[in-house]
């Protein structure tokens, strides 16, 4: 069942001329999905819509069978959750738990089931060790991982996540990579803002590109990545490998280095 529904979708901020997204039309399944484009493109303009942050100027978005118009953020809060870029515009509580546990504890839950999903949410992340810190003693990668684990740990059927992976080491990015992996195997239905084209390649099973307000591509990782000439007009870049096989004549695409490695040793 599609768990988001996006028709004829317009928007433009009140101060700019143009239209910040035009004639946006899109379904989201269970498929882990990123969304990528340059930046102005309209992507987190996009997520604030269907988190009911921002109402469109025309065109219908309907999120786990509620038309976003007549919903309040904090209704559609208890079906969508949205983790920012920024983790400081986040975060604002003095401990990591108070922290994690704010936001199950607003949309309802108990709060036993609250401290049980927050500490399992800090688990799978690795930061069940901080539990009494307060999160601005923390780095930038801790504090961004908490703000995941807030938004984890409220349970929502959708979860989405701008631009992850930043200020990540390789560690944090394979920690992101588990908890996308893991969530998706759960039922969730996870999008994701990125630039990062290798964790991309890595991770999602769908890709939407966006260019100057308008998706351009749309459909499965592999396909999304053969389209080497729209892409490069949206100035984005493949990943090194998938560059390098296309320079050595390979027609197929390659996503990663093992899926190279793989096609390599059967040939
Ligand atoms: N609050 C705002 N008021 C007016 N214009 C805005 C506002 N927020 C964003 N914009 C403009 O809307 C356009 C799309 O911005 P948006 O942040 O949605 O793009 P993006 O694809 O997420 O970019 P990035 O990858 O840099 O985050 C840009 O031209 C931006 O300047």
């Amino acid at each position: 069942m599609d768990k988001i529904v996006v028709k004829n979708l317009c928007f433009k901020y009140k101060e700019n001329k143009e239209e910040t997204l035009s004639d946006i039309n899109l379904m989201f399944d269970n498929r882990s999905t990123a969304i990528i484009g340059q930046n102005g493109a309209g992507k987190t303009t996009f997520v604030k819509l269907l988190k009911g942050l921002l109402k469109q100027n025309s065109g219908e978005i309907i999120v786990c069978g509620k038309d976003t118009k007549d919903s309040t953020a904090a209704e559609l809060a208890k079906y969508i959750g949205l983790v920012f870029q920024n983790p400081n515009d986040q975060i604002f509580k003095s401990k990591v738990i108070d922290e994690v546990m704010f936001g199950p504890l607003n949309i309802g839950m108990s709060s036993e089931t609250a401290r049980k999903n927050s500490v399992e949410a800090l688990k799978i992340l690795g930061l069940d060790n901080l539990i009494d810190e307060n999160p601005y003693d923390l780095g930038l990668s801790e504090r961004k991982l908490i703000t995941i684990a807030s938004i984890v740990a409220m349970d929502t059927d959708i979860i989405i996540f701008d631009e992850p992976t930043i200020a990540q080491d390789f560690a944090g990015k394979e920690k992101i990579k588990r908890l996308i992996k893991e969530l998706r195997n759960k039922g969730k239905t996870v999008l994701t803002i990125i630039h990062d084209m290798d964790f991309v390649a890595e991770v999602f099973e769908r890709t939407i590109v966006f260019n100057k307000g308008r998706v351009i591509l749309d459909g499965n990782t592999k396909d999304v990545y053969s389209n080497e000439e729209i892409l490069k007009k949206a100035y984005l870049e493949l990943p090194h490998v998938t560059q390098l096989c296309r320079q050595l004549g390979y027609n197929e695409t390659f996503l990663t280095v093992d899926d190279f490695v793989e096609f390599y040793k059967n040939n």
